[in-house]
Order: C-alpha cells, then sequence, then structure tokens
C-alpha cells in the first residue's frame, strides 16, 4: 500500500543536520536557473520587441506601449547577467528569479490587455505569448510552492482587477486564458518534478559523502575524514599563530572483552564508548575512530590545561559507569594521551607525541592520562604530566 508520508516531496525528508547543505545547494540551482534564464528573456524579449512590424503591421502606435511592458523584464533579465558576469551579486538569485518571473507577468497580461479588442487575431497571438510565458515562470519557481503563490496568484489577481475595472468581462477572456492557464498548471507539474529529482540526487550524494567519512559502527568520523580536519586546523592554527589540542584514547584490555563476551558485546561496547565520548565534547570539537578501539578528539582553540580537564572528563565517564550490553555490566576503562599543538609544530609529530603519552598512560597502569607538551608551546611542565 502506497503510504500517504512517502507522497511527501523529499525536502521534507532531508534530515535537519543537512538543511543548511541543502540551502547552499538550492541557491547554487537558483543561481544556474537565474543565468539561463536572463540570457533567454534577454533574446526573445529583443526578437518580439524588433518583429513588432512583422506581427502587428497594423498597429504601429503600440510599439512604444510593448516597448514599455518590455523594460521591466529587460532590466531585471540585464541585472541578472551583470550580477553573475561582474562577480558582485546584488542579492541571493532567488530574488532575480522573483524579479524576472514577476515581470514577465507583468508583461505578457499587460500586453494581453492592451492588445484584447475583440479582434479574435490579435488576441489570439498574444494568447500564444502566454502560454509560452506561464511555463517559463514555473520553470523559474525553483523553490516550489511559495513561489507559484507569488508569480501566480498574486500577478493573475492583478489583472482580474484591472481588467474589471477596465470594464471586461472576465467570463469573455476566460477562452483566450484557457491554454495559458493549462500550461501553467504543466510548468508547476514539471518544476516540481525537477525539484523532486534535484531532491533525490542531493540525499543520495550527501548520503554517499557520510558513508564515506563517517565509521559504520560507532557513527563517528573515519580516518580519511579525520585527516582532513586536522589539515584544516593546522593551517587555520599556523595562520592565526591558535593552538589546538589532541586527545588519543585506547580501550583498557578491551581484546578481554572480546574474548569473554563475544565480538558482538565488544561493538556495543564501541558503540557506548563513541557515545560517552561524544557527550563530554563541544560543537567544534571532532571525535573519530582512528583504529579497531582507538579514539581521536580535535580540541580547536585548546591548550593543553583544557585538553587535559576534557580527557579526565573522557576518563571518568567511562571509568564511573559500566557498560550496559545485553544482560551484561561491563565495566571499562580507556588510557588517554594528550598533546597540543601549534603554528610552529606540524601533524604528524603531533599525532605521534599524543600516541607516545597514551603509550605511557598504558605502561602507568590504564585507566589513566598522560600529557606531552609541544616543544614550540613554552608551556611550563614541557616534559610529562598526568593526572
Ligand atoms: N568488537 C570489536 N573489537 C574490535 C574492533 N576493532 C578492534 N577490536 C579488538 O580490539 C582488541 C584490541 O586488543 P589489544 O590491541 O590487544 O589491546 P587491549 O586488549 O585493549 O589491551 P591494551 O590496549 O593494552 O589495554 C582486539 O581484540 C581487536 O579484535 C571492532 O570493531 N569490534
Amino acid at each position: 500500500m502506497v503510504r500517504f508520508s512517502s507522497l511527501k516531496p523529499p525536502y521534507k525528508k532531508v534530515p535537519p543536520k543537512w538543511l543548511p547543505a541543502y540551502e547552499a545547494h538550492i541557491r547554487t540551482v537558483e543561481g544556474q536557473v537565474a543565468i539561463v534564464a536572463a540570457w533567454v528573456l534577454l533574446i526573445t524579449v529583443i526578437f518580439y520587441q524588433f518583429s513588432h512590424e512583422l506581427r502587428l503591421a497594423h498597429r504601429p502606435d503600440l510599439w512604444l506601449t510593448e516597448l514599455f511592458f518590455r523594460i521591466p523584464v529587460l532590466l531585471s533579465a540585464s541585472l541578472t547577467l551583470l550580477s553573475h558576469y561582474t562577480g558582485k551579486p546584488l542579492c541571493q538569485s532567488r530574488y532575480l528569479l522573483r524579479a524576472m518571473g514577476l515581470s514577465v507577468m507583468a508583461m505578457i497580461l499587460g500586453l494581453f490587455l492592451i492588445h484584447y479588442n475583440g479582434r479574435t487575431a490579435d488576441t489570439y497571438q498574444i494568447t500564444n505569448g502566454m502560454v509560452i510565458s506561464f511555463f517559463g515562470v514555473a520553470i523559474l519557481s525553483v523553490r516550489g510552492s511559495r513561489e507559484w503563490w507569488l508569480m501566480f496568484a498574486l500577478p493573475l489577481t492583478i489583472f482580474a482587477l484591472v481588467a474589471q475595472a477596465q470594464g471586461l468581462a472576465l467570463p469573455a477572456l476566460l477562452p483566450f486564458m484557457f491554454d495559458p492557464l493549462v500550461m501553467m498548471i504543466i510548468g508547476i507539474v514539471m518544476s516540481e518534478a525537477l525539484r523532486q529529482l534535484r531532491a533525490g540526487e542531493f540525499l543520495a550524494r550527501q548520503q554517499l559523502r557520510e558513508q564515506a567519512t563517517t565509521d559504520q559502527l560507532t557513527g563517528l568520523l573515519n580516518r580519511r575524514a579525520m585527516h582532513q580536519l586536522l589539515n584544516q586546523e593546522y593551517a587555520r592554527a599556523k595562520r592565526h599563530g591558535a593552538t589546538f589540542s589532541l586527545i588519543l584514547g585506547d580501550l583498557d584490555r578491551f581484546k578481554g572483552v572480546n574474548d569473554r563476551y563475544g565480538h558482538n558485546i565488544g561493538d556495543i561496547v564501541l558503540q557506548e564508548t563513541a557515545r560517552r565520548l561524544g557527550s563530554n565534547m563541544r560543537a567544534q570539537d571532532a571525535l573519530c575512530r582512528w583504529g579497531g578501539e582507538e579514539i581521536l578528539m580535535l580540541l580547536p582553540g585548546t591548550v593543553l590545561d583544557g585538553a587535559m580537564h576534557v580527557a579526565e572528563k573522557v576518563r571518568r565517564s567511562l571509568a564511573d559507569d559500566p557498560m550496559l550490553a545485553g544482560e551484561h555490566s561491563i565495566p571499562q576503562t580507556i588510557s588517554l594521551g594528550v598533546t597540543s599543538c601549534h603554528g610552529d609544530d606540524d601533524i604528524e609529530s603531533a599525532i605521534k607525541r599524543a600516541d607516545d603519552a597514551l603509550y605511557q598512560a598504558k605502561e602507568n597502569g590504564r585507566n589513566r592520562i598522560e600529557a606531552i607538551a609541544s616543544p614550540y608551546s613554552g608551556h611550563v611542565l614541557s616534559a610529562h604530566q598526568s593526572f
């Protein structure tokens, strides 16, 4: 059975954590649509203006009036292109799209009113223009329903009011409006289909990206993703003369857990460890599964003392509460090696220091923290420090 919820548009399914990325994606699409639309509008509107003689030889008096209605379209399309090619955006593309869509609607409905004179041939000619315009405007509505109200409902309401004020009987206009309105519906359906396609592509790409950067068992970052973050943080620290810290943790005697309770229970212990570590971190910190039962934490803007406090909270979050896995209550501790990194340092040396500190923590009895300060930090306890 098809569930109602499965008929909801895909944007509803974009998880909140991906909404900023989805917004950025939509803005890119709007930027691309705006440039194509601006070129199409410039070319076609200029073409229609200069083919006036050919199409409406019996109404040369309307040349200037037509130009008047076309100027807003030419202006909004030119601004869009100017904004793009000078690299200095005047405003977001969604507003440029709105300006183009609304000016097209104003132009075509205005032209309809000045050409509607009871002479069927003239009126049908402008009706053809309306068919093309309504379809094009629906395609400009990249964001969907909110835009349709603005692009169609608003101009058509104003059009109906102006027509009435001019003494035109609305039922008499309907036969001419029929094809454009059908095309508007087709355009809306097509633009919604395109939107769903784009949302589906976006979700698939995000899922792939997430799979490539996270560890499946724990949901933490994987080693590759962490390397990227480390390099970024290192570059940032070097540029601003800032400090960041690393904490490398390794579960104590974890082999014994696997041997005694089995691999599945070992997996649950790893997942619970990831959860407890994550709850001790700030939003800007990063946590990664560095190896089998090794966890690496990156703490931007944190000096050695601060990192040692975080490490102590982490150590206690495991040592103070046994892990509940299945029907088992498993006491699990962790040893941690801490170091800080400065601009003149390098990442590989910092990781090596954290590893050496971790080795010391294991050697000194496990369930403890050791720290090795960076040689560039000028830290008073520049050798080893431990909890
Ligand atoms: N369940 C499970 N176990 C893993 C995973 N990855 C690594 N391990 C296990 O982690 C254990 C690591 O054991 P060792 O390196 O000997 O270290 P340890 O027993 O923790 O002892 P110390 O580190 O010296 O305290 C091995 O038994 C690995 O099989 C995993 O994804 N799931």
